[in-house]
Parts: structure tokens; C-alpha cells; sequence
């Protein structure tokens, strides 16, 4: 459904511990260098949960589960349009290894602004802060 020329991608905001992961992009990447919430484009006819849940596995061998779902966010990347579809996530099982990624990171709460975010996650993270009431 929606836009023909928009892609639907599922991010992971993942929570362990009282600190949220954020992965870091490679050289090789779309926006390279940046930081994100880890996860993937949605395949034909693919539920958002199990392709975060199946992108969670490829990408950092976790097992994950979806809890909540946050606004999503439209933005213009190249001639592409993006729709970011957050969710908060619970950690469930395995250890990190990273398939693709540069770095991750187990951020404080207080600490996520300090990162260099892909653009269209700044909308994401200023719900999520707000959410957990730590926005100031
Ligand atoms: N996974 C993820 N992708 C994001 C975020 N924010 C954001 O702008 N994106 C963009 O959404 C797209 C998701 O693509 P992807 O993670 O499947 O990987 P990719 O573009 O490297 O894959 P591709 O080579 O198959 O096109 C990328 O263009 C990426 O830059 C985010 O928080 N998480």
C-alpha cells in the first residue's frame, strides 16, 4: 500500500537494561558513517513486526520483540521518498555480531542526542525522549 515511490523501512528501537542500541552505518552504505536504529526495508506483503524481527536476526543475530509502535516519518532521501516506521523493541536472546555494521553502541537515554543520526531518525528519537520523559 501507500506511495509507489515510497520505501517502507522498519527500525528497531531496541531496549536493554535501561540503554537503547544504535548502530553505526559503514563506508559503504547509504549515509555512510551515520548513526541509526537498526533494521531494513519491508519485502512484498511482509507484516512490519516480523520484518523487523527478521532484519534484527540478519543484520545483529539478536532475537528481538516488537512492543510498540511510534509515528512514522516521511522524508525525501534522493529521489526516493523513505517512510521510517519505529517500533520500541525488547531484547529476548543472542549476542551481538555485526553483519554490516561499522560500531553499535548500548547509549544512555541522556546520551542520544549526542550522536550523528541519519536525518530522518532526529523526529524518531525526539518521540521516543519525549515518551520516556527525559526530553529536557
Ligand atoms: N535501517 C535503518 N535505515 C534507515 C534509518 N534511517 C534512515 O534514513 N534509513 C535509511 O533507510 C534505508 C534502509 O535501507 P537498509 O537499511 O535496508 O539498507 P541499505 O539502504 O543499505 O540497503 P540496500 O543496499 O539494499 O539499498 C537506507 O537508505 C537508510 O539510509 C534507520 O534508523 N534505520
Amino acid at each position: 500500500m501507500g506511495d509507489v515511490h515510497s520505501i517502507k523501512v522498519v527500525c528497531a528501537i531496541l531496549e536493554q537494561h535501561n540503554r537503547v542500541l544504535v548502530t553505526q552505518r559503514n563506508q559503504n552504505m547509504a549515509q555512510p558513517l551515520l548513526w541509526e536504529f537498526p533494521g531494513g526495508k519491508l519485502e512484498p506483503d511482509e507484516e512490519e513486526e516480523q520484518a523487523l524481527i527478521r532484519e534484527i536476526k540478519e543484520e545483529l543475530q539478536l532475537d528481538i520483540l516488537p512492543v510498540k509502535r511510534l509515528t512514522p516519518v516521511s522524508y525525501a532521501l534522493g529521489d526516493k521518498l523513505l517512510e521510517l516506521i519505529p517500533y520500541i523493541c525488547h531484547y529476548k536472546a543472542g549476542a551481538i555480531q555485526l553483519v554490516e555494521h561499522k560500531a553499535y553502541q548500548w547509549a544512555e537515554r541522556s546520551r542520544l542526542r549526542n550522536y550523528n543520526w541519519c536525518p530522518a531518525d532526529l523526529p524518531v528519537l525526539e518521540e521516543y525522549l519525549q515518551l520516556t520523559q527525559l526530553s529536557l
